[in-house]
């Protein structure tokens, strides 16, 4: 069974976590990994020169936890049983297409490495406040958060990112979610009708 890993990533409330669950509902035979759920304990993350805690980072992540979770999927999916005398190579019937959403994907190297496909929402600066603005995180937003330090850690992330990594398929986060879905949607049902990569041999 052929395994895919495809990356949710974008701005904040780009609408990554809608488009990832839409996915995951439509794929039976899929898994979804949030990065949001590998932030360190809230006293483990620093307060910058800006005053503000620095959750947009990727050091507020605990991106070996990540990768330990991703690697155990990634094993589980050719796992070697050896029963009686013969080994054999099991057909694992676990969900073959990891959905991993989060907004820091491509900037980690050994996470970016793991991708077969890599999407990205974006949606404009006035957008992406107004939904910020309406949402409450864990510690809530301190005021002026998303001037001082959200959008203008977004800006540098992004850059870095545009720069190291080629082969990001950008998405339009102004779209609707039926729309942004029904793109996304093909594109792994394509990915995953190939027929299998040949193994690499020597
Ligand atoms: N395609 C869309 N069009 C308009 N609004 C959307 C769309 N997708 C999501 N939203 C709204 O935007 C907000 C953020 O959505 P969502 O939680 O999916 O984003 P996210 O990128 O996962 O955010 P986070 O930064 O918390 O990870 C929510 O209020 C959601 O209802
Ligand atoms: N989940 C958290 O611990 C947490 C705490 C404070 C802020 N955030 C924000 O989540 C976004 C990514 O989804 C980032 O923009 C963080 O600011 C998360």
């Amino acid at each position: 069974m052929e395994k895919l890993i495809v990356g949710i990533g974008g701005v904040t409330n780009g609408g990554k976590t809608t488009l990832a669950c839409k996915l995951k509902k439509a794929l039976p035979n899929s898994i979804l990994l949030c990065q949001d759920t590998f932030f360190k304990p809230v006293n483990e993350v620093e307060v910058g020169e800006d005053g503000f805690q620095q959750f947009d980072v990727i050091t507020a992540l605990d991106m070996e936890a990540m990768m330990n979770t991703v690697y155990a999927w990634m094993e589980n999916m050719t796992t070697v049983h050896i029963e009686q005398k013969a080994p054999i190579l099991s057909e694992n019937k676990g969900p073959n297409i990891l959905l991993v959403e989060g907004f820091l994907l491509y900037n980690y190297k050994p996470l970016n490495d793991v991708f077969n496909q890599r999407y990205y929402l974006s949606i404009p600066y006035e957008e992406c406040k107004r939904r910020r603005c309406s949402r409450v995180y864990d510690p809530p937003d301190p005021p002026g958060n998303f001037d001082g330090h959200v959008w203008p850690m977004y800006l540098r992330n992004r850059k870095e990112m545009e720069k190291k990594v080629a082969d990001i398929i950008y998405l339009d986060g102004t779209n609707s979610p039926d729309e942004l879905f029904a793109q996304v949607y093909e594109d792994i049902l394509r990915e995953v009708q190939k027929p299998p990569r040949q193994l690499l041999t020597n």
